[in-house]
């Protein structure tokens, strides 16, 4: 079953984030999609009370680079959560494949080593369409729910 709409959220069911900094770190590659997911957790930060000046972003090369970025964002700023924003679109290689668990790996090493819980919005597709389809397309935008699943983990981080 494909994803439904990656935007929905009920927002009676959000903690404020006024009081929480964010950082989001968006790769270059495919910055046609990348950009909307950036815009996408943007507006949702701040529809749920976030105050723009709270809201890090740093741009990498590629999604490979989301891992460092993000690491150095951790070590660096004083947040309370991170989005890696990324799209990997599958090539005529496997690199694909190395790409994307290559990122999956470094930022599941990142949650469990810093107390920064990092957000994984990096889109993994098929095809350019089925990004397009998940970026502000048929099925939502997927930094929409990052961003909310941000704000979820920066209260969770409070306990
Ligand atoms: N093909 C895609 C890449 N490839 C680049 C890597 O992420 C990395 O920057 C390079 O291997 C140097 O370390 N990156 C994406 O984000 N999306 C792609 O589709
Ligand atoms: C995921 C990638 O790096 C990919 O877009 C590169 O394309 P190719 O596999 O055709 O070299």
């Amino acid at each position: 079953m494909a994803t439904t709409d990656l935007s929905y959220y009920d927002k009676a069911t959000i903690p404020n984030a006024k009081k929480y900094r964010f950082g989001i770190v968006v790769s270059e590659w495919n910055p046609e999609i990348t950009e909307n997911l950036y815009l996408g957790a943007e507006q949702a930060f701040l529809e749920n009370g976030a105050l723009k000046e709270h809201i890090i972003r740093w741009d990498v090369p590629g999604s490979f680079e989301l891992i460092y970025g993000c690491k150095k964002m951790i070590e660096t700023q004083q947040l309370d959560a991170i989005i890696a924003v990324g799209n990997v679109i599958q090539g005529e290689t496997k690199h694909f494949d190395f790409v994307c668990d290559g990122v999956t790996q470094g930022i599941k090493d990142l949650n469990i080593k810093y107390d920064v819980p990092v957000i994984f919005c990096v889109l993994t597709d098929n095809t350019k369409q089925q990004s397009l389809d998940r970026s502000g397309g048929t099925h939502g935008n997927k930094g929409v729910e990052c961003a909310i699943a941000a704000i979820k983990m920066a209260a969770l981080r409070e306990f």
